[in-house]
């Protein structure tokens, strides 16, 4: 059997007690979403992405459709039908709303991954508590927010949990499942199920900042920050030491770039606050003066380096 049917295969084959994910609503269709959204699809799930609006849908189910060409060219290289059919099934389980209450209204998991900032995503659980059905579990994509947090706005802990996706989220291969206390063994097992379903090695991680990798990867990025920073080094000069000089297929400045300024922001701004004295966690003037001129990395065609036109 191909990966991919052993994939197909695996996602509708969970076992008595756990819900089978069919459904998948995703919200926020940006960087992040849309790639869950894209793997989603492309494992024979039904997938709803939500977003602020249809002119941001449209771009991002362009680029979900680019990227799912890419995955044609290398999967199906000597079937052009196939191909051909695996593209247009996929995209044919993808629909769009900017309504997301509508959108969980009939769907078994709901995966969000809007902005970086509590309120405005206790703002969205708040409201899909209501409107999504009973058995619905939730989980968030945040990199730095406590799960617990967020989950306090749904009358649903036991059905909520994080799965923390990696970008780019089609290639990556990892997905951290966070897990609260209050998660139910049935909640966690789909959790566990959905991910491996959609292609990924899952690893547990507990409800602590940055979960396992973000813990080790903002320090890490922030020093480089610092070091550029201080004029100790070029951008250019600290990326092609951390590639050639530690093997990492990106350099920490033009991974910043990558993940997000605005993301990074966030994320060192919400720590900075909750851990005032641990030094790693400073905010950063550089950063905080290339996100106040909103240039956001390769998402704005500029950030610590300049981009062709976005
Ligand atoms: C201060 C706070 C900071 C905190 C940050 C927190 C953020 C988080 O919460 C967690 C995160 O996600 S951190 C980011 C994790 N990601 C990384 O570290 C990515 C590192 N970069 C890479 O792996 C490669 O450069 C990469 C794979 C990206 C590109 O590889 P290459 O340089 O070799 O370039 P390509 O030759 O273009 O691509 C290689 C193969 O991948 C395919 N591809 C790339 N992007 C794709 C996409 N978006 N969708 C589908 N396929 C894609 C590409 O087609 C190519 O395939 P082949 O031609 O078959 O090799
Ligand atoms: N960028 C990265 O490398 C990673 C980011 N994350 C996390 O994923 C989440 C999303 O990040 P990105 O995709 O990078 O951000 P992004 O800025 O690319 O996309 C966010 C999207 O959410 C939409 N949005 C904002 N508020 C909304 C709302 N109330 N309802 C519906 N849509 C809304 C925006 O219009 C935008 O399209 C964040 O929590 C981030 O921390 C997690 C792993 C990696």
């Amino acid at each position: 059997m191909s990966l991919m049917g052993t994939v197909l295969k695996r996602s509708f084959s969970s076992s008595a007690g756990r819900a089978a994910i069919k459904h998948v609503t995703v919200i926020g269709g940006g960087l992040m979403g849309s790639g869950i959204a894209q793997v989603a699809a492309q494992t024979g799930h039904d997938v709803t992405m939500v977003d602020m609006s249809e002119d941001i849908l449209s771009k991002s189910t362009k680029y979900i459709e680019k990227n799912l060409t890419r995955v044609v060219k290398k999967k199906f290289k000597d079937d052009a039908e196939g191909g051909e059919k695996f593209l247009r099934e996929t995209m044919a389980r993808l629909s769009t709303n900017t309504d997301a209450n509508n959108a969980a209204q009939k769907t078994d998991l709901v995966i969000e991954a809007i902005v970086e900032n509590l309120d405005v995503k206790q703002k969205l659980f708040s409201g899909l508590d209501k409107a999504a059905p009973q058995h619905t579990i939730f989980a968030s994509n945040t990199s730095s927010l406590p799960i617990k947090d967020i989950s306090v706005s749904t009358s649903r802990a036991d059905r909520f949990g994080g799965l923390h996706f990696f970008n780019p989220v089609p290639i990556m291969k990892l997905l951290e499942v966070i897990r609260l206390p209050e998660t139910s063994d049935a909640t966690f097992q789909s959790l566990m199920d959905f991910g491996q379903a959609v292609g990924k090695t899952t690893v547990e991680a507990k409800d602590t900042p940055g979960f396992i990798v973000n813990r080790l990867l903002v320090p890490y990025i922030m020093e480089a920050v610092r070091l550029l920073e201080r004029g100790d080094a070029s951008a250019r000069d600290i990326d092609v030491a951390m590639k050639l000089g530690a093997g990492y297929p990106m350099g920490p400045i033009e991974l910043a770039d990558y993940v997000g300024l605005d993301t990074c922001k966030f994320i060192i701004d919400g720590w900075n606050k909750s851990m005032p004295d641990n030094p790693l966690f400073n905010p950063s003037p550089m950063l905080n003066k290339l996100v106040s001129e909103e240039k956001l990395g390769v998402k704005t065609g500029e950030g610590f380096y300049k981009y062709g036109k976005k």
